[in-house]
């Protein structure tokens, strides 16, 4: 599995956000998008998840553009942009269950994945009951039921107090550890094995 782009460029409003960004990300690898507010960060990350089409460059999984009709691309990817994707009527479980529908499906339970971001005790509550925090969390449970290997992850530590960054950064770990990729932004150092990390900073040439 080889994630890569070439020479991405991006233009809103007639500005230029970022030209010639590069790289390549292999299994066990974390590229972490590191840059100031309005820097470009959001607008890079949909156009790595083919939400967006960039203004010149390629994106490619496994040498074949994402864009390409014949890219197998979406079923190797779970996105988590700044916006949770969760239904506030729908308890958490409710929610877990709608996301397992759309994602391919991992070994984990429901229940298990609810667990694991603590969130067991309120597994019948109302999404809408819940704090800001323990919605992110279930959103990251989102990602362990899916058996994607590439995580591309807007801000995940947003909303989460230290409890909750140090369980992301345990689950981002582990992901790697198995093989997973992840692309991300933070405003928030990471703590994270540095040998698994590579930083890209927009705003700089
Ligand atoms: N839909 C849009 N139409 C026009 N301009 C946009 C649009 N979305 C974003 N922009 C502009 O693109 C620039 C980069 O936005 P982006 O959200 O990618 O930055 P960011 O680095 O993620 O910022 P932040 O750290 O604040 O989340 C900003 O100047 C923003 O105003």
């Amino acid at each position: 599995m080889l994630f890569s782009a070439h020479q991405l460029s991006c233009i809103r409003s007639h500005k230029t956000l970022f030209q010639n960004v590069s790289f390549e990300l292999s299994p066990g690898q974390l590229l972490l998008v590191e840059g100031k507010n309005g820097a470009g960060k959001t607008s890079l990350l949909k156009l790595l998840s083919g939400l967006r089409r960039p203004d010149s460059g390629e994106v490619k999984w496994n040498q074949v553009n994402i864009l390409q009709a014949e890219s197998d691309f979406r079923t190797y990817l779970a996105w988590l942009g700044h916006q949770n994707p969760l239904k506030e009527d729908q308890t958490a479980l409710e929610n877990l269950t709608m996301l397992g529908h759309i994602r391919q499906r991992n070994q984990i339970s429901m229940i298990e994945a609810v667990k694991t971001v603590h969130l067991g005790h309120v597994k019948h509550k109302f999404v809408k009951t819940f704090s800001a925090g323990m919605k992110r969390r279930l959103s990251l449970a989102s990602l362990l039921i899916a058996k994607t290997p590439l995580w591309i992850l807007d801000e995940p530590q947003a909303a989460l107090d230290k409890a909750g960054i140090t369980l992301f950064e345990t689950l981002a770990e582990q992901h790697l550890k198995k093989g997973g990729m992840i692309i991300m932004t933070s405003h928030h150092s990471v703590n994270i094995a540095p040998e698994y990390i590579q930083t890209l900073v927009l705003g700089h040439d």
